[in-house]
């Protein structure tokens, strides 16, 4: 599903710099990304995701050379093919929550809201246990509520690929280990790969492989 090779990125001369010689991603993988605060974890799924070009090397997604896109055809790309749940929910406030989830279909038109769509929306808030909270706008959610919203989002579209950035962050551990299993069933359920920074420890035995970023530090990497 992914396929990373000798991968450089750099926020400007002589500002962070991220190197990964090798990764590989296969489909229905289920890898967690852990390591140092500003390590670059974010910074990966952003490449991975389109929203940030490598400075040299190949990120493959889904046989797609995510770099070689134009600006639209990258947006279309990731509307159809990546789930993202950012770390800071990145939610739009004049939206209701269910305007929110289903903001994807706005956007990509190769995406059809249909009533598979919004009966999708009420499956997901009612396992998230936001069913309640759907016509609220974001600034009325506790963080923990926009949270849910936000990986209502990444999964509506039933997308090959989910990244998710923290999504249990805010969560108390019984949410925690409830999203984390919608998560995975979603994933299963469509053939998903799923690829999580978290900083959870204990949610780590959940996950088939971890990539720890501390590798990453002096630029030296397997
Ligand atoms: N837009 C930007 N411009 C310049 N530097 C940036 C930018 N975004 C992030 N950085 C820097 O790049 C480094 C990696 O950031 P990144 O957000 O990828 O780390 P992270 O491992 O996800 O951290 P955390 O666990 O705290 O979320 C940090 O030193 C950060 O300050």
């Amino acid at each position: 599903m992914i396929q990373i090779e000798n991968l450089t990125f750099e926020y400007g001369a002589g500002g962070f710099r991220l190197r990964i010689p090798e990764f590989a991603l296969g489909y229905r993988d289920r890898v967690a990304i852990v390591g140092p605060s500003g390590s670059g974890k974010t910074t990966l799924l952003n490449l991975i995701a389109g929203l940030l070009t490598a400075d040299t090397g190949r990120i493959a997604v889904a046989g797609t050379e995510v770099s070689a896109l134009s600006d639209a055809a990258r947006r279309r790309f990731r509307a159809a093919q990546i789930g993202f749940v950012f770390q800071d929910f990145a939610l739009l406030d004049y939206l209701s929550a269910r305007q929110n989830i289903l903001y994807p279909y706005r956007i990509t038109p190769a995406l059809t809201l249909d009533d598979a769509a919004r009966d999708r929306t009420e499956t997901l808030a009612a396992a998230c246990g936001i069913a309640d909270k759907l016509e609220r706008h974001p600034s009325a959610l506790s963080q923990g509520e926009q949270q849910r919203v936000a990986i209502c989002r990444a999964l509506v579209t039933q997308p090959k690929l989910i990244l998710s950035d923290e999504a249990t962050g805010n969560l108390d551990p019984e949410s925690k280990a409830r999203i984390l299993d919608l998560l995975f069933a979603q994933a299963s359920e469509v053939g998903a790969a799923v690829l999580a920074v978290t900083h959870d420890h204990e949610l780590l035995p959940r996950f088939e492989r971890v990539l720890d970023f501390a590798q990453f530090r002096e630029g030296t990497a397997t």
